[in-house]
Order: C-alpha cells, then sequence, then structure tokens
C-alpha cells in the first residue's frame, strides 16, 4: 500500500482526491492536514466519505508527511515552496497542485506571484506533470507540479496543432470560462451564488498569472516563442472549464479540416484521458463532470483561415486532483487509471 499524505485537506481539490483516493485500491491515505480543522474528523466537515476514511485532520507537521511515500499538496500558492525540500530530503514524493514549481524562471515566477521563490533551486528538476506530453519525465520524477486548470484544458486543445507547425504561434486567443469552484473554498464576495448566479464575466483580462504558464508550455513544446491573448470568465455553475481557442493556419486552404480531425485523433488515440469528439459535435461540461477526462472537438468556421478548438474538463478532475492522481500512478508504475475510471455526471 502507497502511504499518502494530503497538505491541505478541507479545500476543494484536497476533497477532491479524498473522494478519488477512495476508490484507489493501492493507496492508503495516512495523513490529512487542515490548521483550522486539527483534531477534527474528516467525516464531520465532509460526510460523503463516511466509512471510507477513519482519519481526523491534523497540523502539518513535516515529520509526518516526511514517513509517508506521496505527499499532495493542495494549498494556496507560496505554500508548498517552504515545505517541499525537506520532503524530498526525506525521499517523499511531492505532486504538487499549486503553483509553486509550474514555472521554471523563478524571476517571471515571483513577478506573477508577488514574492521571491523559497526553493528556486528545485525549478529545474520539477516536472510539468501533464502526461500526454512529459509521461516518461513524470515517472522518474521525485516532484512533480500539476498544471493549472485552465492550462489543462488550453494545452490539451492547442498541442497537436502546436507540435505540427500548422498554426501561427504568435497570434492565438484563448477564451474559456470556469465554474466557480476554480477558485477555491474560501469565502469571497464575487463567489457568493447571489453574486454569480444569472450573470456571465470576463475578469484577468489585462494578465491572468496563468498566462505565463500556458505560454512556457507549449513555447517548449513547439520549439517557439507561443504568445496568447487569454481571456478567462466566471460561469454561474459549481464545476467544469470550457476552453475556445482560436489559432490562425499557417496555409490555409492547405488542410481540410478532415485532415485536422485525424491530426488531432492520432495524437490522442493512446491517451486514455483525452477525447477528440466526431466532427461536428461540441463538448460540454457536464459530460465530463466528476471524470478525468478532457472532450475536445475542432472546426474551421466557413473554410476560412482560422482553426476553433473547443476543450472541456472538470476543473477540480483532470483539471486538479485527477491529474494529481494520474501523475501519482505514473510515478509508482501503477496502471494510469486507477482510482480514475468515474464516468461524467449526466445531467
Ligand atoms: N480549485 C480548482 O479548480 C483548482 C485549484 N488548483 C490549485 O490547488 C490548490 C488548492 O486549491 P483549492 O483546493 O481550490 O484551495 P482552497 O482554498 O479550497 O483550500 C486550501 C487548503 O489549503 C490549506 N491551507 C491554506 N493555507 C495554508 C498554509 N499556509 N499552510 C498549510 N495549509 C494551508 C487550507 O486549510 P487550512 O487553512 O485550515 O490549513 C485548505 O485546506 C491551489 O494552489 C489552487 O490554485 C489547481 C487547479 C484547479
Ligand atoms: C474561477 C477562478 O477563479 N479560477 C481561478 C483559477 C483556478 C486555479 O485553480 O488556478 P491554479 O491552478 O493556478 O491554482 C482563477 O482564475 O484564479
Amino acid at each position: 500500500m502507497v502511504k499518502v499524505g494530503i497538505v491541505g485537506g478541507t479545500g476543494y481539490t484536497g476533497v477532491e482526491l479524498l473522494r478519488l483516493l477512495a476508490q484507489h485500491e493501492d493507496s492508503e491515505v495516512v495523513a490529512i492536514t487542515s490548521r483550522a480543522e486539527a483534531g477534527r474528523r474528516l467525516d464531520e466537515l465532509f460526510p460523503n466519505l463516511r466509512g471510507y476514511y477513519d482519519l481526523a485532520f491534523s497540523e502539518p507537521d513535516v515529520d509526518l508527511l516526511a514517513s509517508c511515500d506521496v505527499v499532495f499538496f493542495a494549498t494556496p500558492h507560496n505554500v508548498a515552496m517552504h515545505l517541499v525540500p525537506e520532503l524530498l530530503a526525506a525521499g517523499t514524493r511531492v505532486i504538487d497542485l499549486s503553483a509553486d514549481y509550474r514555472i521554471r524562471d523563478a524571476e517571471l515566477w515571483s513577478q506573477w506571484y508577488g514574492e521571491p521563490h523559497a526553493s528556486p533551486e528545485l525549478l529545474a528538476d520539477a516536472v510539468y506533470g501533464l502526461p500526454e506530453i512529459n509521461r516518461e519525465q513524470i515517472a522518474k520524477a521525485q516532484l512533480v507540479a500539476c498544471p493549472g486548470c485552465y492550462p489543462t484544458a488550453i494545452e490539451l486543445g492547442l498541442i497537436p496543432l502546436l507540435e505540427s507547425g500548422l498554426v501561427e504561434p504568435s497570434n492565438i486567443i484563448a477564451s474559456a470560462a470556469s465554474g466557480t469552484s476554480g477558485a477555491g473554498r474560501q469565502a469571497k464576495i464575487d463567489n457568493l451564488a447571489s453574486e454569480v448566479s444569472g450573470s456571465f464575466k470576463a475578469y484577468g483580462v489585462g494578465g491572468h498569472r496563468h498566462l505565463p504558464e500556458i505560454e512556457q508550455c507549449l513555447s517548449l513544446l513547439s520549439g517557439s516563442d507561443v504568445s496568447l491573448t487569454f481571456v478567462p470568465h466566471l460561469l454561474p455553475m459549481v464545476r467544469g472549464i470550457h476552453a475556445t481557442l482560436f489559432a490562425r493556419l499557417n496555409k490555409p486552404g492547405e488542410q481540410s479540416i478532415e485532415d485536422l480531425q485525424r491530426l488531432f485523433e492520432n495524437r490522442y488515440r493512446d491517451e486514455p484521458f483525452v477525447d477528440v469528439l466526431p466532427n461536428g459535435t461540441f463538448p460540454q461540461t457536464r459530460a465530463v463532470k466528476g471524470a478525468n477526462h478532457c472532450q475536445l472537438s475542432l472546426m474551421i468556421p466557413q473554410q476560412r483561415d482560422t482553426v476553433v478548438v473547443m476543450s472541456t474538463i472538470d476543473n477540480l478532475v483532470k483539471g486538479a486532483s485527477g491529474q494529481a492522481v494520474q501523475n501519482m500512478n505514473i510515478m509508482l508504475g501503477l496502471p494510469e487509471d486507477r482510482g480514475l475510471r468515474q464516468v461524467g455526471l449526466l445531467p
């Protein structure tokens, strides 16, 4: 049995990790932290987990965490970077759901995250945890930085186009919308039901911290500088991300939609969690709700020069905790879909 610790067990991604790991035959959660709820039983707070765990929350104690085989950080940014060095030194594998180790350049990281990085020496060795591009490195990694939720949806939608060099890397637009659980469980006026219900708005248009992460990933992949206009929106629902991506074809008219459909299907043929829908069908967030799947479809409207890709995920599953469990499975040499066979919750 793999002994698992979770730092930040009362947040949305922490409790989603617990839901997924309750169905994971090869792991046992032995430590779960919350400073605010230390001493309280897990199932007092989360009744859906009654009968699955006999555990109480504890303070984030490094010795306890270092006794685990794998520790997940489901904490806000700027927390993991202080604790991870000690855990790595103790031989523990770390899977960080926050952004602390996603960006390789410590200067760039601190521009977006507002303080100097506390363990910049680890940035070069941390592996970006998107299995669809980094599976082999993840298998050998001791520290995996899980991608953000918007980056997961956007990168999966653009990988085949950029890898093949078919689109202009400097002229890509990503318009994406997220449910409110993307903002975490902490109380914020902007996320009250009375503020969000029956409404739809953009935010972060002038610059969102996921922009440098997406540009870094796609630039490394394509071998040229990718630049993106990224506009996130808040949707009046709890779970789900829908990203609509617009990219200019380098040689319009040379590729038909059938060619691009084949490109995507071939790229993702062996990927257990990326599903390219038949041409003409559009992905919807409810079909991936609760599941570790990304569903994609694409079109070239009016056969002009722009390819439009639509990409959907559940922000808490493929966008966070599901992808984190997928990374754990790869790191430990377990079947990649262990604990991740949930089907989307329609309706
Ligand atoms: N929500 C989403 O869809 C996604 C989230 N992420 C990332 O995952 C991480 C967790 O997100 P989410 O679950 O939404 O966050 P929440 O705000 O819902 O939960 C945060 C958790 O971290 C704990 N925590 C907060 N500060 C500290 C600290 N200084 N030391 C130790 N524990 C701390 C909190 O418990 P306590 O304060 O009691 O200790 C709580 O359990 C974030 O980095 C987020 O950006 C990534 C992808 C998607
Ligand atoms: C709806 C909403 O507010 N979403 C969050 C992003 C979600 C997220 O989890 O960002 P990380 O993966 O970088 O942690 C936001 O825009 O800040």
